[in-house]
């Protein structure tokens, strides 16, 4: 599929700035030879090593062809040209699509591995993403430079005396972890050459980061200095955002939008389902539905606890479905939880976990945003998700094989009351979900 390159036009006010966008044409299927992950590139393709030859440095793409990136994804063949020439660019594109990837390939061709100085920052919402992130990013510098993890519930008293005494080229890093090492002065970001802000519209959603954030673009580092990469399956209005990144000076006026696949924000091999029934059944359902769809390993979403459950000594979804599952599920997986009030010894052990065996892991929210464990075959919303958002990243935690053509399911639990916001979500997403016909199903006694 040809990229299509335009002068940006933005919607609903003027445009002052030369920004370009990029991005696919409208939505058609996938030819022949092509997976449904929409993944593949639609004709015959230069290789990944092609697609970098000159730019990224040889040992990182022989370690990509090693573990397996040879052929480049649609959002990495269209970014790439754009990211490795040094230009500013907002990486748009679905969930699974290789973002991670690309973004790192610019890193490695911005750092110098000879200098002794941070020079790239790879900032992301949550420690369970960092840790992904820093772990692929290590497996592509082999041992050619040193990638370190400033993670929230890290070691930061021990990591402060390494950045001072071996200053790492590249650091990834939740926000608060990031700004309490420099406010400490255990390093300065003088030095950076590539600033990443991975699930951007996330960080700039959380009122605890948003602030800091800013300081990061604007106070400690500067747009014209270094290049600046924004990347998430999801930008809601996107237009106002490459303003917004032109106009705080966030990134230089030239930034680039890359925008692959607009008009079908869901991966292809996703089958939605949902069933209707009452909230006292659910927990039966879900787990009629575990037994039938036998999956290999799944998620469960719940809802945070709101402040007046708890101030009602209600007990959390989360809990409930965790303590119902251990005694009522008779299945091979295990069943985990993973949870924003966890503390961080916790939230390690079952991430570690589920990277080794077949699970059912139950979890709020704080799994939907870049966990990527290609096993998970099914994801299950417990409760419903509170914006179309929030559904389009709970679903991209399954379907992640690149050009696997196995479909993957998605069902999600609503009263007849909540039927109107999941065709919400469906009309704003553009898929179809399918009714699972419960009564000629399931028999489960109350
Ligand atoms: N060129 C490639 N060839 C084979 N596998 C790839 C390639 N690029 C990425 N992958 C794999 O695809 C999966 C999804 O990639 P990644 O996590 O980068 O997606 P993403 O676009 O960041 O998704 P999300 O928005 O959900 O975070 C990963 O398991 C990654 O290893």
């Amino acid at each position: 599929m040809a990229a299509a390159v335009s002068t940006a036009t933005f919607s609903g006010y003027a445009p002052p700035f030369p920004s370009t966008r990029i991005s696919s044409p409208s939505y058609t299927p996938l030819a022949a030879s092509t997976s449904r992950s929409g993944l593949r590139p639609l004709r015959a393709a230069a290789t990944l090593r092609e697609v970098c030859a000159g730019r990224v440095p040889d040992h990182v793409l022989q370690r990509a062809e090693d573990v397996g990136y040879v052929v480049p994804t649609e959002v990495q063949e269209q970014s790439l040209p754009v990211l490795l020439s040094g230009q500013d660019c907002i990486l748009h594109a679905q969930t699974g699509s290789g973002k991670t990837l690309a973004y790192l390939l610019s890193v490695f061709s911005a750092i110098d591995v000879r200098r002794s100085s941070v020079q790239a920052l790879v900032i992301v919402p949550t420690r369970e993403l960092g840790i992904q992130v820093t772990k692929v990013a290590r497996v592509l510098a082999a041992k050619a430079c040193t990638v370190m993890a400033l993670l929230d519930g890290g070691m930061l008293t021990r990591q402060k005396s390494w950045v001072k005494a071996e200053p790492p080229a590249i650091i990834v890093a939740t926000v608060a972890s990031l700004c309490q090492m420099v406010e400490k002065r255990a390093f300065s970001l003088g030095s950076i050459k590539i600033l990443v802000i991975d699930e951007v519209d996330f960080i700039f959603g959380s009122s605890k980061q948003v602030n800091s954030v800013r300081k990061i673009l604007t106070s400690y580092t500067a747009a014209s200095g270094r290049q600046t990469i924004f990347a998430s399956a999801s930008i809601p209005q996107h237009n106002r955002f490459v303003h917004d990144c032109i106009q705080h000076k966030w990134t230089k006026s030239n930034v680039v939008h890359v925008h692959v696949n607009p008009v079908q924000p869901m991966p292809s091999q996703l089958h939605h389902k949902y069933a209707i029934c009452m909230k006292k059944e659910r927990l039966h359902v879900l787990l009629s539905l575990l037994e039938r769809d036998a999956p290999k390993s799944a998620i469960i979403f719940v809802a945070q606890q709101s402040e007046k459950s708890k101030r009602a000594g209600n007990p959390p979804s989360s809990i409930l479905v965790v303590e119902f599952m251990r005694t009522a599920y008779n299945g091979s997986l295990e069943v985990l939880l993973l949870e924003e009030n966890m503390n961080f010894n916790a939230r390690a052990t079952s991430f570690t976990e589920v990277k080794e065996k077949g699970f059912l892991l139950v979890s709020t929210d704080i799994a939907s945003r870049g966990f990527d464990l290609p096993q998970i075959s099914h994801i299950y919303n417990f409760d419903l998700p509170k914006t179309a958002t929030d559904y389009l990243h709970r679903a991209g935690r399954t379907g992640r094989e690149p050009f696997s053509k196995s479909e993957c399911s998605v069902t999600t639990l609503i009263t007849e009351d909540e039927h109107f916001v999941l065709q919400r979500f469906q009309n704003e997403l553009k898929f179809h979900s399918q009714e699972l016909p419960l009564e000629s199903m399931f028999t489960f006694n109350l």
